[in-house]
């Protein structure tokens, strides 16, 4: 009898492995811009990246590492010469901008893009709550909704649940971005893009943003790939690190590695490791 359970659930732990679909995968994907021309740019080389459900990847590298390029692929801004991306088992390679945004959300470095200037906070929340529906013309903003958006914008702990008529245009930049955020997670998206969401703010106001980054994202549970240039903010936030150089990952460190990782060790690796991959998952 116990040897029979025992097999029942290696069956169904082996069945669980087998049905295991990962939110995010990108396999073998390389990008070559102006091929065979004098401007040639190899931007990726064979990148593969797996994300399960709730990760929450920080992707640093330095410049012309293929950050970018890789976020824009992932957006569906660039075609890869080669290789698949994958959302939730989905392939969407093929898939352009528009078709994919239905799953991936983005944050851009520029507070001023994610959010329209002339439209207040909750007409803005507004139109990202009805972002995909297919008719009429009207907000839809109904009082039990506005009321949503205060206790949603007021869980940030920024005041911004007293100026939800407020013209976006009269926020600061870090305000701004925190409305970005909650527009761009309000769907639930399937993968959350943050590029370089912080870059353009002043220190102080970037950590502010990165509490409500984490706030949003462990809350919801949602699968997150960030790229930033601020190696404090990789090593204190997120599940994943991953490191890019000369187009390709060269560190994929999770759970312990990660924890044990170290400014130095950081700076370390992008002096010194030759671009052979290394990967520490724990
Ligand atoms: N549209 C493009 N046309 C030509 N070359 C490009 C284009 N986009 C990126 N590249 C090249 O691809 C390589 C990777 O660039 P990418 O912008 O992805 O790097 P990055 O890691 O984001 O760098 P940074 O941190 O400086 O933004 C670089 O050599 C860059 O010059």
């Amino acid at each position: 009898m116990l040897r029979q359970l025992k097999q029942r659930h290696l069956s169904s732990v082996n069945a669980m492995r087998e049905t295991y679909i990962p939110m995010l995968s990108v396999e073998g994907v390389s990008k070559t811009f102006h091929a065979g021309t004098v401007d040639e740019r190899i931007a990726l080389t064979d990148v593969s990246l797996k994300l399960a459900a709730g990760d929450f990847a920080v992707v640093v590298g330095g410049n012309g590492a293929g950050k970018s390029t890789f976020l824009n692929m992932l957006a569906g801004e660039v075609t890869p010469d080669s290789g698949v991306i994958a959302i939730d088992g989905r392939d969407v390679t093929p898939l352009p901008t528009h078709r994919r945004a239905q799953h991936i959300a983005r944050v851009f470095q520029d507070p001023s893009i994610g959010t329209a200037a002339a439209l207040s906070l909750e007409e803005n929340l507004a139109v990202a709550h009805r972002r995909g529906a297919k008719r009429g013309f009207s907000l839809g903003l109904t009082t039990a909704l506005s009321g949503e958006f205060r206790d949603r914008i007021a869980s940030f702990d920024l005041g911004l649940e007293k100026r939800l008529k407020a013209k976006a245009s009269l926020l600061s930049g870090g305000q701004r971005q925190a409305l970005s955020l909650l527009m761009a997670v309000l769907q639930r998206p399937q993968l959350l893009l943050l590029d370089e969401h912080t870059a353009a703010l002043d220190p102080r106001t970037a950590e502010i943003v990165m509490r409500v980054t984490h706030q949003v994202v462990t809350e919801s549970r949602l699968t997150t790939l960030m790229v930033t240039h601020n190696m404090q903010h990789a090593l204190d936030y997120g599940n994943r690190l991953v490191m890019m150089r000369d187009g390709r990952v060269v560190g994929d460190l999770s759970g312990d590695a990660k924890r044990a990782m170290t400014m130095e060790k950081l700076m370390a690796t992008f002096n010194e490791t030759p671009d052979a991959a290394m990967t520490v998952n724990a």
